[in-house]
């Protein structure tokens, strides 16, 4: 079987997704999509719309998230970011 090949944006794409309704971010070169997630999102919807269209690699890295969270992301994965600036972490 064969892997689903993700979709490639720039940042200037993920920015236009910056709002609670159509919210897309940027953690360690991959687009999640965080529509559906925000309003679940343990430490707040207003947090994850804050960075909505943004490169937001360095607030998921300094709020120290769990595995769990790191988990988590993998449900929201919608495509590769080709030009994220963001940290590169080995776990994620
Ligand atoms: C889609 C990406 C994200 C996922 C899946 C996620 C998931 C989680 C989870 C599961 C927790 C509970 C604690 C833990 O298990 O670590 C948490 C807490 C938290 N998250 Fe996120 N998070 C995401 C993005 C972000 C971003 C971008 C920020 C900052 C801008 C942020 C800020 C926080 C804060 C401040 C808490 C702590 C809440 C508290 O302890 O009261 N998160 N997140």
């Amino acid at each position: 079987m064969t892997e689903d090949i993700k979709p490639s944006y720039t940042l200037e794409q993920v920015s236009k997704h910056n709002t609670i309704d159509d919210c897309w971010i940027v953690i360690d070169g991959k687009v999640y999509d965080c529509t559906k997630f925000a309003d679940d999102h343990p430490g707040g919807a207003e947090t994850i719309v804050d960075v909505a269209g943004q490169d937001a690699t360095n607030d998921f890295v300094d709020t120290g998230h769990s595995e769990k969270a790191v988990e988590m992301l993998k449900d929201l994965y919608i495509g590769e970011c080709s030009d994220s600036i963001g940290l590169v972490i080995s776990s994620l």
